[in-house]
This record gives structure tokens, sequence and C-alpha cells, in this order.
């Protein structure tokens, strides 16, 4: 971009780590090609970000030809989890985050460096409104699958049938994938406690001709068959990942918006160089899930049942008397792991996994089959591809076991660790997740789909810009 007028673009993001780290990762990638970005999210998600990491508000970060600043608007509320108090207030975050872009807006274009685009993501659907009032195009960074989106966007425009109070078990039938009741993502089923999420993201789906292109963390070759079927919609919905895997982000890879820390990341990693390869089971679920101490208990004992090395990313730890005693030296718990480092790991197995985007995308990415054990939304779905479309898992319990009233028991657990990291299977498995890896690692090569997809993307900017 060198010689070019600068594209200024402005990512507004939901205080989730969901949500935060696949923006991220997109405003680091537009950085090192030259646009300068300004991340933004509220001021209460800012200060977690800036506990966990060493990110300073305000300042700007070069990186590439351009340079990437932290901007966090105040929210006006007081402490609390930054995700939880977003959706309880929703309507103040909305207010202050208008008010903020509004005047981001205007101070830019003030000073002649007038914002070309807004990219935001699910839930933040007020963004694409404000955009609008000032004639910027916005475009939507997409936080799951692109079949996790096809699936929404079918229930949302009403093309296929989906289960209903009166037909709740029926099989959904969508033109790339057939998906059983309890792999759909659940916030649309209408048996869900959390309704209000699906009907977030429906509202959105139904607005979506206010963005001029979504954007997913995924690559086409990955979801061939649903990015040909979604080539079909009005809106380009381009692939430009595996985010985290593109080469011309990786002298970045410490500026980043986790919401927890390790003690210590390099003890981790010297502890898994004194395991054999291919020997460590790793155990994460996220940061939403959180299962009972029953559920706790059972994946502790199936642990020691299968008398294989772990481990286990668990922000709070109480486990089975002797549990830690008996598996030292074998296992290692930790509250937070650098999970990317740790799925990179040779000496990493598998990966125990709530199959939450970000960590579905990581392993593959990187490798690593994984033992699925999807919780709820689009984990659901995520483990029907990991399992039978990418052929990289095997399945823990039923979909939406892990609950006190519906536990995988201990003797499963065992059972499932065992058939994922020894054997036949284990071996099928290995196989087809080091194919994944080189298609994701092509696919961000220069010159790879996702790469070409990105780039066509701000082409789109500049062309927006040179019309203003
Ligand atoms: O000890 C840890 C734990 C997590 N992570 C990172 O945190 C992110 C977690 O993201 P994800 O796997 O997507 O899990 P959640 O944050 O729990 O996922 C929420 O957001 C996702 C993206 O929208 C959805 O797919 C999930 O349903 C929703 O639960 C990943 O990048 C991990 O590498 C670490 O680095 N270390």
């Amino acid at each position: 971009m060198r010689g070019e007028v600068p594209i200024h673009i402005l990512l507004v993001s939901f205080p989730a780590q969901g949500h935060i780290t696949p923006l991220l990762r997109l405003g680091k990638c537009l950085a090192a090609k030259g646009a300068s970005v300004i991340f933004s999210t509220t001021e209460k998600a800012g200060k977690t970000m800036q506990t966990s990491n060493s990110i300073t508000d305000k300042l700007a970060i070069p990186i590439g030809d351009g340079s990437l600043t932290f901007h966090f608007f105040d929210e006006g509320l007081l402490d609390g989890d930054a995700t939880r108090t977003a959706f309880e207030h929703s309507a103040q975050v909305e207010l202050a985050g208008t008010n903020f872009i509004s005047e981001m807006i205007k101070n830019h274009a003030d000073s002649n460096n007038p914002i070309s685009c807004i990219i935001t993501n699910p839930f933040f659907a007020w963004v694409s409104d404000v955009a609008a009032q000032h004639d910027i195009p916005c475009a939507l960074s997409w936080i799951h699958s692109s079949a996790v989106f096809a699936a929404y966007y079918n229930y949302a425009h009403k093309l296929v049938p989906f289960p209903t109070v009166e037909e709740p078990y029926i099989d959904v039938e969508l033109p790339f994938v057939v998906l059983k009741y309890d792999e759909i993502p659940d916030f649309i089923h209408p048996f869900n406690q959390y309704l209000f999420l699906g009907d977030l993201t429906i509202k959105q789906m139904k607005d979506m001709s206010k963005v001029f292109c979504v954007l997913v963390d995924t690559c086409e070759e990955l979801e061939s068959d649903i990015i040909d079927y979604l080539s079909n919609i009005p809106i380009p919905v381009r692939s430009i990942g595996p985010l985290f895997r593109n080469p011309i982000i990786k002298q970045v890879s410490n500026v980043r918006g986790d919401f927890g820390k390790s003690d210590d990341d390099s003890a981790i990693i010297e502890w898994l160089n004194t395991k054999p390869k291919g020997s460590v089971v790793y155990i994460s679920f996220g940061t939403v899930v959180d299962h009972p101490q029953e559920q706790v208990n059972e994946i502790a004992y199936g642990l020691l049942e299968a008398k294989v090395s772990f481990l286990w990313a668990k922000k709070n730890h109480v486990f089975p008397d002797g549990f830690l005693e008996e598996t030292s030296g074998r296992g290692r718990v930790v509250k937070w792991s650098p999970q990317e480092q740790v799925l990179a790991h040779p000496s990493t197995a598998c990966y125990m996994t709530h199959c939450g985007w970000n960590s579905t995308m990581e392993a593959i990415a990187l490798g690593v089959p994984v033992l699925a054990f999807p919780s709820f939304g689009d984990h659901l779905t995520n483990a029907k591809f990991l399992v039978d479309v990418f052929g990289v898992g095997v399945k823990m319990g039923s979909n939406g076991a892990g609950s006190a009233s519906n536990l995988v028991t201990r003797d499963e657990v065992s059972k499932c660790l065992l058939e994922v990291t020894t054997g036949e299977k284990a071996e099928k498995l290995k196989k087809n997740a080091i194919k994944w890896k080189k298609v994701a690692e092509d696919a961000v090569a220069v010159g790879g789909s996702s790469e070409r997809n990105l780039d066509a993307f701000i082409e789109d900017i500049k062309k927006y810009q040179n019309l203003n």
C-alpha cells in the first residue's frame, strides 16, 4: 500500500473472548497490509485485556506498513464481567458505543484521515446502523464457521424447516449437509433456555443488507461445499482464515487480547519438552463453558483410568482428592495456557475441546486430532464437522452431555481418550489432521485462497474510499 492514501479501518468488537480473538487477528493482518487500524471494544473488556497482555490504550503499534491502535470506549458501568454486563446493560453499551463511533468518525474526517470502513461482529448489530448514518461501509466479522453461518441464514430466511415446538426432533436438511436436531446451533432450538442469543444473531441475519461483506475465519478448501452454497446469497462471504496462521502477523504474536494469562508460558512449554512426541492430551473448554463439579470429577477419573499424560487449562481447580498427587509427573493443571503454542507442540497428541470455533480452527490448522465435548451453540455443529466431515475427531458423549443430569462417565472418558490416542483409528485421525494443517497453511500463504480473499476485501474498501 506504499505511496497510496492509507485506509483507516475501525474495528468494533462485542466484549467477549470468542469475538475479540478473531477480530484482533483480522486487525493485525489488515495493519500488516498497510492499513491504519483502530481496535475498539468496551473499556471493561479493555481492562481485562490489559491485565493479561502488555497493550496500551491509544498508542499506535507499528505493524508491517500499517499500525494498530487500541481505543476502548467507556460504557460507564461498574465492576463485573465484561461480557455479562454487555448483555445486561445492552442499551447503555449501545449508547456509549454510538457516541464513541460518531465522535471517532468526526475527528478523523476533521483531520483529513476519514474512516474508510468499520468492521464489527455478532451481537453488536447497532454498529452497522451507526456506520450507515455516516455513510461508511460496514463489514461483519463472523465468529463461527461458514456452516453455522449458513444454518442461521437458512433459519432466518425460512429456507428449510427447522425444529419447532410441535416438531422438535426433525432433521435439518441444509443444501450441503443434514444436521440432526441436536447438531444445529441450539440457540435456535425451541427448547433452548438462551433463545435470546439466537434471536440476536437472527436479527443480524435478516438485516444482512446493512453490511457489504461477511468475513469468516475459515478457508475455502475446508468448507468448500458451504462456501460454494454461500456464493449464491446476495452478500459476499469471504473466507480469510485461519487468521492466526497468516505469516504476515507472525512478528506481532505478542499483541493479544486474551482475557486470561498463564503464570509462566515458558514453564508450560518446557514441561511439554520433557514429554515424548504425541503423548500429551491437552484439555481446555474455552472461556465460557463451566462444567459442573461432577463432570470435572468424571474427566479426572477418566484420565486416571486411561493413564495418559495431560495438560489441563482450567480457571478454577477443584479435583477429586488425591488426583493431583496421583498424576504428578504425567499431568499438569494451569489456569490459562498459551494454547496456540501448546497445540503446535510435538508432544501434544490430541485436544479435548468444547469445540468453540477459535479452538476448532486452531486444532485443525495445527494438525491436532480432537476429542469433541461440545456444550452449546455452535459447538454442536462444529463437533459434527470435526468428527463426520473433517475426520479429525472422536465425539465424547451425546450432544448436550456434561450437565449434572447427563454426565459423561469416567469409563466413556477413558475409552475415548484411548481411541483418539492409540491404534488404527488414532492414526487415521492424525493423518487427516496433518492433511488439514497443510491445507490451512497453503490458504494463508502468498497466493493462497484466504490471502487472495483478504486482498480482495482491501480492494473493496479502496473502491468505496475512491467513490467518496
Ligand atoms: O487457556 C486458554 C484458554 C483459551 N485460550 C484461547 O481462547 C480462545 C477461546 O476461543 P473459543 O475456542 O472460540 O472458545 P470460547 O471463547 O469459549 O468461545 C465462544 O466464542 C466462540 C467464537 O464465537 C464460539 O464458537 C463459542 O461457541 C463461544 O463459546 C482460543 O483462541 C484459545 O486459544 C487460550 O489461549 N488459553
